[in-house]
């Protein structure tokens, strides 16, 4: 049982998918008398895995591509040696490549933009790059500004900018995002869509930053990833994981707590912006969950 797939799954499908296989050898494993009744139930369960397992996989199939510089940015960021990077102080925190949002949610995201017709983008969070990448070569889109914390990532993806030739509708502001935030404000900076996808803890400090400082353009939105963080906000993962899981190491220790204090920190952040009269938000099941939120009444 390794730690990504018990806790870090991606979305609340993928520990979906991991609850139901445990219950299938749960099944699988109960011999003598009993076995017989059970493998109808069995049955059950298997198809309610093979339901969960390939939603995300067929809704992103079915929808158009990313650009194909996108694949090649996944595929080369698990090539990468980010622990390596991370202890020759290269980077501040340990990157893993699963914090890209990856191919479907760029398609989604540039559908939005497209849609909304944006033109100017503010995201918060950019890591390797695949989303920006993706909103930038939408023709009608002029500039896509990322701040990410993060210097090496700047570094990483500039080659890839390049190669889609829109290095130039790229800036990437690398330190911490509350303080870029409060120098775009001062340069009266504007944007129609802006995606907040940093650190979780800091949701709050950026949607407010944005909403109340002229940021955000009229007419704009917000969209919030993660939102439903693995389904954490409203079915947190229970303590006994950790002391039942047999796995006990201080990281396994601290990533059930650090996954546990998210959902707290997202189920609070969700409650803040669905009880602010002045805001109209609607909430995703879109991979991770993904909130939209404007001002009412643009
Ligand atoms: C989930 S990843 C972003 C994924 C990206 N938006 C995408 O679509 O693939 C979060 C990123 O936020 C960056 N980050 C974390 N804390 C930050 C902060 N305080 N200021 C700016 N960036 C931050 C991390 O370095 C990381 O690259």
């Amino acid at each position: 049982m390794s730690l990504p797939t018990l806790i870090q799954g991606h979305t609340p499908h993928d520990r979906l998918s991991y609850l139901l296989g445990e219950l299938c050898k749960e099944l699988k494993d109960i011999k003598g008398d009993k076995a017989g009744s059970l493998g109808e139930a069995l049955s059950f369960a298997q198809q309610a895995r093979d339901i969960v397992d390939g939603y995300d996989k067929y809704v992103a199939r079915m929808s158009s591509s990313p650009p194909a510089i996108v694949n090649k940015m996944v595929d080369e960021s698990y090539e990468h040696n980010w622990k390596l990077v991370h202890e020759e102080g290269l980077t501040q925190f340990r990157l893993i490549p699963e914090m890209s949002a990856g191919g479907y949610e760029a398609a989604v995201l540039r559908e939005l933009a497209a849609l909304s017709k944006a033109r100017r983008i503010l995201e918060i969070g950019m890591f390797t790059g695949t989303t920006t990448v993706t909103l930038a070569m939408i023709p009608t889109v002029e500039k896509v500004v990322a701040l990410e914390l993060e210097g090496y990532l700047k570094d990483w993806s500039r080659p890839y900018f390049e190669q889609a030739q829109v290095s130039d509708k790229i800036d990437v502001w690398v330190g911490d995002a509350v303080s870029s935030l409060n120098r775009l404000d001062e340069e009266h900076a504007s944007f129609d869509l802006v995606f907040i996808d940093a650190d979780k803890p800091n949701y709050l400090t950026y949607l407010q930053k944005v909403l109340e400082g002229g940021l955000l353009a009229q007419g704009g939105v917000i969209a919030v990833d993660n939102v439903a963080y693995r389904g954490t906000p409203w079915a947190p993962v229970p303590d006994k994981w950790y002391e039942k899981s047999g796995i006990k190491t201080d990281e396994f220790k601290q990533a059930v707590q650090s996954t546990q204090e998210m959902g707290r920190i997202l189920a609070e952040f969700n409650e803040v912006v669905r009880n602010d009269p002045a805001l109209e938000v609607v909430m995703l099941p879109v991979e991770d969950g993904i909130s939209l939120v404007r001002r009412k009444g643009e």
